[in-house]
């Protein structure tokens, strides 16, 4: 005992002085336009993650899925014949009831559009832009091809995206027919356009010319310039095809929303024709109130009714929802997607990014991008379209799917609304991905909602339930009127204004923009 405490006497207490000649070399600040801290060392920003604009997940699209294009004269494009399930496209035009998207992604103006003449047979693909313009997930380096099922990593064919099927068994038809009798004046093209301008044929091999695709394009847009009634814009988001503005309407003194979308900077370009004509054709209470399109440059722009109350997403991720408002939201989710499927329309990116609210709680379905368009010859889809994490289990199993694959996606956005995030958000989007068509559903199951998300997860699709039976589950006797949302909105302004939340920087820029 004594040694002991003679030799810790012996130890010398180091000396520490005062800081001195320090230098302040950082300087952190918080940025309420981008909703993010600046100037933050890098391990720190590393622990607070990226912005969330740039973190959320975007869709994908399988880049093996463009397939060969047919130009026809007559301001006609037609991409590719068909898959194994598409009976090949006749160069003509199909029995669907509805006006529609084609068979594959893009637009077909009415069942009885005018029939495409004199097609040139002279195909080729489209151009893809470089791996790296592709945005998330093409530029992820970790973001591998996922093996097919029971099948061996392919060698040879591969693509950034997935497995190359033989051509034949990715092949996307998209019409852009000229105005025929049943386009009402709105969609009618307001300048009319010479057959010769669209005439213009590609070199074989070079794809679509912009000029081509743009000069197609401009027979579902307004003619006229919006700019001139546009005033005061702010940007308000950004997604995987454009950015989002907010903007004064002059002459309907009222804010809407501006979706600018780059015709060279899309992953798919012929699905710019979705965001134009599935909105301008689809009204529903639930469904985002469409007012114009427009090719302003090289852009794509379309007016749409302003959401001032931001995304599910900014309320998943900030705040424990109670079991009658996940009820209220998702039964008017339900009630857009229900009218969609009646139409045979596949919204193919379900998730709550795409659910936007007004201040009063009304909820609405946005963002039609990625939607596919079923017929009687076309019952189901192949093409590998969505987010990882909300995709349907058959979608990634490259199986024929039909609308109930938004059921799934749907399901998923209700554990969200649960949990704040989809199932496997923790893992890389491919890793996600093989859990999901690998894994048993029962890896979904939560202790709330589990009966509810019994019918909407389950893989054997015959198992899970149309919008319309979902509708009439007992739990959605727990919801309430729309305006009962209205409270949580305010509150998460709130907590925005008071820089409570970084994440929310959307309503905080509302809040901007509305006052
Ligand atoms: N009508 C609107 N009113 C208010 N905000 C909107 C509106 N439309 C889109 N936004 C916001 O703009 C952002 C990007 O929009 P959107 O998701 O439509 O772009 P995108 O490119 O289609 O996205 P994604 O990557 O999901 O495909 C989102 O944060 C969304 O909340």
């Amino acid at each position: 005992m004594n040694r002991t405490f003679s030799l810790r006497r012996k130890v010398k207490k180091s000396e520490i002085s005062t800081p001195s000649n320090f230098e302040h070399r950082i300087h952190a600040g918080f940025d309420a336009r981008t909703g993010t801290y600046t100037g933050l060392p890098k391990q720190w920003q590393a622990l607070l993650g990226p912005p969330r604009s740039i973190s959320r997940p975007k869709p994908m699209v399988d880049p093996s899925c463009i397939t060969p294009v047919d130009v026809a004269e007559l301001k006609t494009v037609i991409r590719g014949p068909s898959s194994r399930y598409n009976t090949p496209l006749p160069f003509g035009i199909t029995n669907s009831p509805f006006p529609s998207v084609a068979r594959s992604n893009s637009l077909r103006i009415s069942a009885t559009a005018s029939p495409v003449i004199n097609v040139s047979r002279q195909s080729f693909r489209p151009s893809l832009p470089p791996v790296s313009q592709r945005g998330y997930p093409f530029n992820d380096p970790s973001y591998a091809p996922l093996p097919l099922r029971n099948q061996r990593p392919p060698t040879a064919t591969t693509t950034t995206f997935g497995v190359e099927q033989p051509r034949q068994a990715h092949q996307i038809t998209t019409i852009v027919a000229p105005p025929s009798r049943t386009m009402t004046p709105q969609m009618r093209p307001k300048t009319p356009t010479t057959p010769q301008t669209v005439r213009t044929q590609p070199k074989c091999g070079e794809g679509v010319s912009d000029e081509d695709f743009r000069n197609a394009l401009k027979f579902v847009v307004d003619s006229d310039d919006p700019r001139s009634d546009l005033t005061d814009y702010k940007q308000i988001g950004e997604g995987s095809t454009g950015v989002v503005d907010a903007a004064f309407k002059i002459s309907t003194k009222q804010i809407v929303a501006v979706k600018r979308m780059n015709l060279k900077k899309q992953q798919r370009r012929e699905l710019l024709f979705n965001e134009v004509s599935i909105l301008r054709q689809y009204q529903h209470p639930n469904i985002v109130r469409f007012f114009s399109s427009h090719l302003v440059d090289e852009e794509l722009w379309v007016v749409m009714e302003f959401m001032e109350g931001g995304s599910l997403t900014d309320i998943v991720t900030s705040t424990r929802m109670t079991e009658p408002q996940i009820a209220t939201i998702s039964r008017q989710v339900l009630g857009a997607l229900d009218f969609l499927h009646a139409r045979k329309v596949i919204h193919r990116d379900i998730k709550s990014d795409s659910i936007l609210l007004k201040r009063d709680g009304t909820v609405k379905l946005t963002d039609f991008g990625f939607c596919g368009q079923l017929s009687e010859e076309v019952p189901r889809r192949r093409s590998l379209v969505g987010t990882p994490y909300w995709t349907a289990a058959e979608v990634i199993a490259r199986e024929p799917y039909d609308t109930r694959a938004d059921i799934w996606s749907f399901g998923v956005m209700l554990i969200e609304m649960v949990e704040g995030e989809p199932p496997f958000f923790n893992d890389q989007p491919f890793q996600a991905m093989k859990r999901i068509r690998d894994e048993p559903e029962s890896r979904f199951s939560l202790s709330r909602l589990t009966d509810l998300l019994s019918h909407c997860i389950v893989k054997d699709i015959n198992q899970r339930w149309s919008s319309r039976d979902l509708l009439h589950h007992p739990f959605f006797v727990k919801a309430q009127h729309s305006s009962s949302i209205a409270p949580l909105l305010l509150q998460l302004q709130g907590n925005t204004i008071n820089g409570n939340n970084i994440q929310h920087h959307h309503s905080a820029q509302i809040t901007t923009v509305i006052q």
